[in-house]
């Protein structure tokens, strides 16, 4: 870098060559936990990922994946692929959406910013809805931030809101839908007492309404449009609370796939449609899950379902959800500013990239990985691959999922030395570690460990480096613990079943014919987390990481 400003150049790294084939593979969901029945990765034949850690010691360790490490609120978050690739790709830890808008709430600042100025030119007439996943999972959203919201925006002049609810029971235990709906319907009827006009109006499980990503399916997005824009839905109730019980029950869905619904009044006509002039946000702040529907919201022209109504709105999203497109345009809360990302770097040096997942994971690591940017920084540097992802089923049903066709894809573009970065996700630990199906999860880390074998063994035949790790745990605890780590039982004495992400650090392996002699994990970064990993491949890539990127986990001993 001169010393007349900025500069892309990376410096080269001392000792370490250019040029090399890097394997990059990310076990979406594989966290590293105590072996017992529930460790669904113990548990699952995994010869590949269980050689890695017994082959050397100074090339396999844990990193951190959770809370502060990956910039969440706090030690009790548990980590998620959003902020886990964020920080795998750009290196440096960032004060993520939970914070920034915790912080925008607790200051008062989101009340004076842009956004929120756009949709209060709407409370004098017209409705505020706010449209969100309720629960205090804190990967998505939360149920405390939406209750600051509600008071915040009715202190601030909105005299009519309706909320549309996305039930969870992904991030946290199934069945807690029920609860939180009473708890939004206290403070709702509180906000009633005091002269706002504010109830629920629509609602849906996370899975099946609304929050589809990656335009894996349009449908789950019209459900969500058809309740809370056209106020229609196959199921009609008085109550939210009666409809998330009575939809429990008699439709046998568990919370993330109840289907949707609209309340509606004594006349039986819904009681909060999006009209003209209404005001509307979505007040998650994770961005892959909002992106669909803030186009269907924003985008004037659009053709994915038909609108049948396309109301005149002021739109905000908690958070702008995506820098490339700038969408949506308003929003209450800035981004994090997450810039100078290892693949912008490594594309201005030269390093060929290839990316690939199945759509459910595609854009953790093109997306995510690029700070929250959809499309290439080079199109003539890079090539990023989707694999269609089986739709309209849980994948507890296909737990192989699409990790044979992702890796022999990585294989091919191994094979073809052409890319000097490939880089995969695989899903499987993840996905169906989140249908809380032990059975099929063990399955499912099979599936992972045999396509980890595959890109392994392609990089074995170039001569090339494997970087493999993970970005945050899931499959590795599959039941809710107490404090002491024993399985908490219900009343009826059944173990509760565990379909979040969990706090557990994750495996980081380094190894390949093309790992220069003496390369090893260095021993004085005993806190490590996902954020230094950035730096550890650009070195193996042949650079120096840039200054004010999280250190490097590797140092090289001359032999
Ligand atoms: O499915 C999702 O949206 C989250 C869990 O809420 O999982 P991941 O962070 O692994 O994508
Ligand atoms: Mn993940
Ligand atoms: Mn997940």
């Amino acid at each position: 870098m001169g010393s007349s400003g900025f500069s892309w150049k990376l410096p080269d790294h001392p000792k370490l060559p250019k040029g090399k084939i890097l394997g990059m593979v990310v076990l979406d969901g594989w966290g590293e936990a105590h072996p017992d029945q529930y460790n669904c990765i113990h548990v699952a034949d995994t010869p590949t990922m269980d050689s890695l850690k017994k082959g050397a010691p100074e090339k396999w360790r844990l990193v951190k994946a959770h809370g502060s490490a990956v910039g969440l609120p706090t030690e009790d978050d548990m980590g998620n692929s959003e902020v886990g690739h964020n920080a795998l790709g750009a290196g440096r830890i960032y004060a993520q959406g939970a914070k920034l808008v915790d912080f925008g709430l607790a200051s008062g600042k989101i009340y004076e910013g842009e956004g929120f100025k756009y949709i209060k030119e709407c409370f004098e007439t017209g409705t505020l809805h706010l449209i969100g996943l309720l629960s205090d999972g804190g990967v998505h959203s939360r149920i405390d931030q939406l209750q600051l919201l509600l008071k915040g925006a009715s202190e601030n002049g909105a005299k009519r809101i309706r909320v549309h609810i996305l039930t969870d029971g992904r991030d946290v235990l199934d069945g807690s839908s029920v609860g939180f709906v009473e708890t939004l319907e206290n403070d709702l009827a509180k906000l009633r007492e005091k002269g706002v006009d504010a109830q629920i109006a629509s609602g849906g499980g996370r899975m099946y309404v609304t929050m589809d990503r990656y335009e894996n399916d349009w449908e789950v997005v019209k459900r969500g449009w058809d309740a809370q824009v056209l106020g229609e839905a196959p199921y009609k109730f008085r109550s939210a609370v009666e409809a998330v019980k009575k939809l429990r029950e008699d439709t046998k869905a568990s919370d993330q796939y109840i289907p949707p619904f609209v309340i509606v009044d004594e006349n039986g006509k819904p009681v909060g449609p999006i009209v003209d002039g209404d005001a509307v946000v979505t007040f998650n702040f994770r961005a892959d899950r909002m992106v669909m529907i803030a186009k269907s919201l924003e985008y004037e022209d659009f053709d994915k379902f038909d609108r049948v109504r396309f109301p005149k709105i002021h739109y905000a999203g908690m958070l702008q959800y995506d820098g490339e497109l700038k969408l949506p345009s308003h929003y209450l809360v800035s981004p994090p500013e997450i810039e100078r990302t290892s693949g912008e770097y490594l594309v201005h040096n030269g390093v060929r990239t290839f990316a690939c997942s199945e759509t459910v994971k595609f854009g953790h690591v093109t997306f995510f990985w690029n700070g929250n940017r959809s499309g290439y920084f080079d199109p003539s540097m890079e090539e990023y691959v989707e694999i269609p992802s089986d739709s309209g089923i849980t994948f507890n049903v296909k737990p192989k999922m699409k990790a044979v066709e992702i890796a022999e894809k990585a294989r091919d573009a191994i094979l073809s030395r052409k890319f000097h970065q490939v880089r995969v996700n695989l899903p499987n630990g993840d996905m169906v570690g989140h249908t809380g199906d032990i059975e099929a999860t063990i399955v499912a880390c099979k599936a992972a460990d045999e396509a980890v074998k595959i890109i392994l063994d392609a990089i074995e035949q170039v001569g090339g480096i494997y970087v493999v790790t993970a970005d945050h745990g899931n499959a590795e605890d599959m039941v809710k613990r107490n404090k002491s780590g024993q399985p908490l039982l219900d009343k009826a004495g059944k173990i509760q079943i565990l379909t979040s992400h969990t706090l557990q650090p994750v495996p980081i392996a380094i190894g390949g014919p093309g790992l220069a002699a003496g390369v090893r994990f260095r021993n004085d970064v005993p806190g490590g987390g996902l954020a230094n990993v950035a730096a550890t491949v650009m070195n193996l890539h042949g650079f120096e990481a840039p200054s004010d990127y999280e250190p490097t986990l590797i140092e090289v001993i001359d032999n």
